[in-house]
């Protein structure tokens, strides 16, 4: 349940306008080597030239798994609202409303949590997490597992495996080697990845108006991988400012070039600015899976993307240090400017 005070409902109204549908490429991740792979590898990197946004097909997540993660996340969001909050934490574990810490409001609530590949840490946030367990009577415990948080788990790695397969043919399109260069920053055993479950609740009457259910923002990782249930919400900014909502795919998967993916690729590729509306009667559920690098990994534009010549447009930094830096601003700050040569 998401309980706003009135001053805080006005502070997330929007007019009710809605924008343009938006053009969104397919690349499909299942094409076999040989031109067809050739054309998927160009067209995914032209799609993050123009838009730093695309959908792939054929990725080999079963659906049967989506599906079943969304009904057990959909269980988990029906819940008490005080069993919820058993598993509120800041930042990971349920959240309802807020959105980072500095203040940013909307009608959402979450899960947020670590999900690191599994070998050099412990079963990452969810070690320590208690999530009390949709559709059993007990909380989790290793005698009562729990559906949602082993649900969550397998489609984490399901998912993992496919931005991998995204980032290789993202190297093969900009032509640079090795194959992993881009991917292994993301499959390490310390990759710092994440995944978030939104639920955004249908809209309350408002005479018309709709809700800022995630305020605008780019991602600060490197690739962000978005599946949503039918329900539309989900805007994306063009380079020339203009808004465009993405029209729904419950069987594809929508990724975003994030922050440090531009960083990497000298500014070839922008993170793109996007958000999500509220206009629905229908609820929204969003799983994101965010693949950032291990903390200690040094990001600066990849030798070979600068060309000859080429000037850097970023200064070296760690991922540990960009993402305190995120975690300092709200939502709509422009982070990477203080990164800038
Ligand atoms: C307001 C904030 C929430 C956020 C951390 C931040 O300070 C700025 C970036 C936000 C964001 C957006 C993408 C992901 O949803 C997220 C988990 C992330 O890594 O950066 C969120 C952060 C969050 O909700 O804690
Ligand atoms: O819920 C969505 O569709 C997008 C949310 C988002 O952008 C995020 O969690 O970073
Ligand atoms: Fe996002």
């Amino acid at each position: 349940m998401v309980v706003l005070a009135k001053g805080e409902l006005e502070q997330i109204a929007l007019p009710a306008a809605q924008p343009p549908l938006a053009h969104v490429r397919a690349i499909d991740l299942s094409a076999a080597p040989g031109p067809g792979r050739d054309a998927a590898a160009r067209a995914l990197v032209s799609a993050c030239e123009e838009q730093g946004f695309f959908k792939v097909t054929g990725h080999g997540v079963p659906l049967e798994l989506v599906r079943a993660v969304e009904a057990a996340a959909a269980e988990f969001f029906a819940l008490p609202q005080a069993e919820k909050e058993a598993a509120a934490g800041r930042p990971l574990g349920y959240g309802s409303k807020r959105i980072g810490v500095s203040g940013d409001l909307g009608w959402i609530e979450y899960l947020l949590l670590g999900v690191t590949p599994a070998g050099a840490l412990p079963a990452a946030s969810f070690a320590s997490w208690t999530l009390p367990c949709a559709g059993a009577a007990v909380a989790s415990s290793s005698e009562h597992p729990c559906p949602l948080r082993d649900l969550l788990e397998e489609y984490a790695a399901a998912v993992r495996r496919m931005a991998c397969g995204v980032l290789e043919l993202m190297a093969e399109g900009l032509g640079i080697g090795p194959a992993d260069a881009l991917s292994r920053l993301v499959s390490d055993g310390e990759s710092d990845n994440m995944l978030r479950v939104n639920h955004y609740p249908p809209r309350p009457e408002m005479q018309g108006r709709l809700l800022t259910g995630f305020g605008e923002h780019t991602d600060p990782q490197i690739i962000s991988v978005l599946r949503s249930n039918g329900t539309s919400g989900l805007e994306i900014c063009a380079r020339d400012g203009e808004w465009t909502s993405v029209p729904p795919d419950p069987d594809a998967f929508f990724v975003n070039v994030a922050d440090a993916l531009q960083v990497l690729t000298n500014g070839r590729f922008s993170s793109v600015k996007h958000r999500v509306v509220v206009s629905s009667e229908r609820p929204r559920v969003s799983m994101i899976f965010f693949g950032g690098p291990p903390m200690g990994e040094r990001l600066a534009p990849l030798r070979q993307l600068l060309g000859d010549g080429g000037r850097s447009k970023y200064r070296e930094f760690t991922w540990k240090e960009y993402k305190s830096s995120t975690h300092k601003g709200r939502l709509a700050t422009d982070r990477l400017c203080s990164f800038e040569n």
